[in-house]
């Protein structure tokens, strides 16, 4: 199956299960995303809760990623999200792996070649340097490192960990050239995003920043003013 893809470089907001990712909050931020994304030309995709995922793609035409889809083949399980599911519901690809949702590496795996076999998009989230080389290896299309202990945080990966950036690049430009790396964990401003990019990222994965925001249009146009 045609795998799908997206322009580079990519800002991802992953919307959690933020008070403001629910409802209408979820509506607010799209309309944000496509206003920016309309006046920049800067890709912009959103990952929101499952019961988002259809009304976002199919009012506001943006890319949608799950934030996260089970290793399970559709059958006899409950509560369980199968990847026929997010596809039917309109997601260009799923999350994988994020620190706040972690699987083991044969869950990992089965996630990456069943997205491929759909033609989804597998962004898999790493945690540190050796985790990155380890998931690149797998051939996502997208590893996201992003270290745990700045999530949430107002200091951003940019700032903070250079170092991580860099050296995940090189570690996935050794392993599987082909893989895309983005980088998140506080990144709140256009300088972090342009950190992050010069340092050769394909882009960034982020949340609070815009989510959490009193106008998401207003965080989003200076994420993507440097670019
Ligand atoms: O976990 C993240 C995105 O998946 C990063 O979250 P913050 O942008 O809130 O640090």
């Amino acid at each position: 199956m045609k795998q799908q893809s997206l322009k580079t470089p990519l800002v991802l907001v992953n919307l959690k299960c933020y008070t403001e990712s629910i409802g209408n909050g979820a509506h607010r931020i799209a309309r944000a995303a496509r206003e920016i994304m309309d006046e920049s030309g800067v890709t912009i995709a959103l990952a929101p809760l499952y019961t988002d995922i259809h009304p976002i793609n199919h009012h506001y035409d943006i890319p949608v990623f799950a934030q996260h889809v089970d290793p399970v083949d559709p059958g006899a399980h409950t509560g369980r999200m199968p990847l026929a599911a997010i596809k039917s519901a309109g997601a260009i690809g799923s999350l994988v792996n994020h620190s706040e949702y972690r699987l083991n590496v044969a869950d990992i795996e089965k996630n990456v070649s069943a997205l491929k076999g759909a033609g989804l998009l597998s962004c898999v989230c790493s945690n540190n340097v050796a985790t990155t080389a380890a998931l690149a290896a797998l051939n996502p299309n997208y590893v996201a490192i992003e270290p745990p202990e700045l999530i949430g945080g107002k200091i951003s990966v940019s700032e903070a960990n250079p170092d991580i950036i860099t050296d995940s690049v090189d570690v996935v430009r050794k392993i599987s050239p082909a893989v895309k790396v983005l980088t998140g964990a506080g990144i709140h401003s256009g300088k972090c995003v342009k950190t992050a990019v010069d340092l050769g990222t394909d882009g960034v994965l982020l949340a609070s920043s815009v989510v959490k925001a009193e106008d998401p249009a207003a965080v989003l146009r200076d994420l993507v003013s440097l670019l």
